[in-house]
């Protein structure tokens, strides 16, 4: 049994993550970290009625309690550095879902988990859609160098422009052959042509009712190519999230994108 101990257990994604490792086979839930609803009971605060796991306050007294195989944090990225610190420093594997480290920080943290022997994965995006819109994105970059992406989300996400976005702009800006034609457009009001991130521009829609959704639009000469992914609901992130619980537990290194576990 491989023991998860879920960061951000109360939120939106990580109360999804409690309630799919227990109905995993070979994943169980070994603690739960979460300030605001640190005490309480677990399965209460995720919906499924009593389970006698007491959430705690921060990762230092959950592993008091017991040193997990693996944490999972979907937390925020105002703390997401820290948390990988600690996690790694002390040898145990982690997968990350929250968005907002720079590549040097995940230069750092591999660092870390190089010398402590830990595994980790960073995945801006565990929905297999997204992780194919990204990889079919850098593809067709190689033909039609001339691309936007839109991302929408609901309003309660705290960056912009996503962790999806970016890894998506990385990976076309990688396998671009040409450079594209510039426009010659003038801004009268600024931000409204988005913003370049690698040379591709995003534009980051939040709206409630949205959950996560992304568009790349590719132009070409009397042409448009558009691919559009869209995450419904939060269960289109577990597959993957239960997948990399296991992976990360033999696949040495600290990798960035769910591909490296898929490929
Ligand atoms: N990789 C992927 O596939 C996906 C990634 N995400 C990313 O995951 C992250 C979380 O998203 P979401 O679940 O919607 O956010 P939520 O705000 O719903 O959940 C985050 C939870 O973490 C808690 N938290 C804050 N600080 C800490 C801390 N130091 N230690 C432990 N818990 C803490 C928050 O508590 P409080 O509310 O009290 O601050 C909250 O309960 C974001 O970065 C988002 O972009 C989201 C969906 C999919
Ligand atoms: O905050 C979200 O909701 C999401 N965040 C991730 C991101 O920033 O790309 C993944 C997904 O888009 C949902």
């Amino acid at each position: 049994m491989i023991e998860v101990l879920v960061n951000g257990a109360s939120g939106r994604m990580g109360s999804e993550v409690v309630r799919s490792v227990m109905a995993e086979e070979g994943l169980a839930i070994a603690g739960a970290v979460d300030p605001a609803a640190a005490g309480k009971d677990l399965g209460e605060v995720v919906g499924i009625g009593h389970n006698g796991i007491t959430i705690s306050p921060n990762l230092e007294e959950a592993f008091k309690v017991k040193k997990p195989d693996v944490v999972v944090d979907f937390t925020s990225p105002k703390v997401i550095y820290e948390n990988a610190k600690f996690v790694l420093s002390h040898g145990v594997n982690m997968v990350i879902g929250t968005t907002g480290l720079t590549a040097d920080q995940r230069k750092e943290l591999s660092e870390i988990a190089n010398k402590s022997g830990a595994n980790g994965l960073v995945a801006p995006n565990f929905s297999l859609g997204a992780v194919l819109l990204m990889k079919v994105s850098a593809e067709i970059s190689k033909y039609m160098p001339n691309a936007e992406i839109i991302e929408l989300h609901h309003n309660h996400k705290y960056d912009a422009p996503s962790g999806t976005a970016k890894l998506t702009a990385e990976k076309m800006a990688a396998a671009r052959t040409k450079a594209p034609e510039p426009d010659e457009t003038k801004e009268s009001l600024p931000g409204v042509r988005g913003g370049k991130y690698e040379g591709i521009t995003i534009h980051s829609v939040r709206l409630p009712g949205y959950v996560a959704h992304q568009e790349v639009l590719f132009g070409g000469y009397g042409e448009i190519l558009t691919l559009r992914h869209d995450s419904l609901d939060r269960k289109s992130f577990m597959p993957g999230v239960m997948l990399a619980c296991k992976k990360c537990m033999t696949v040495k290194g600290f990798v960035y994108g769910l591909e490296n576990y898929l490929e």
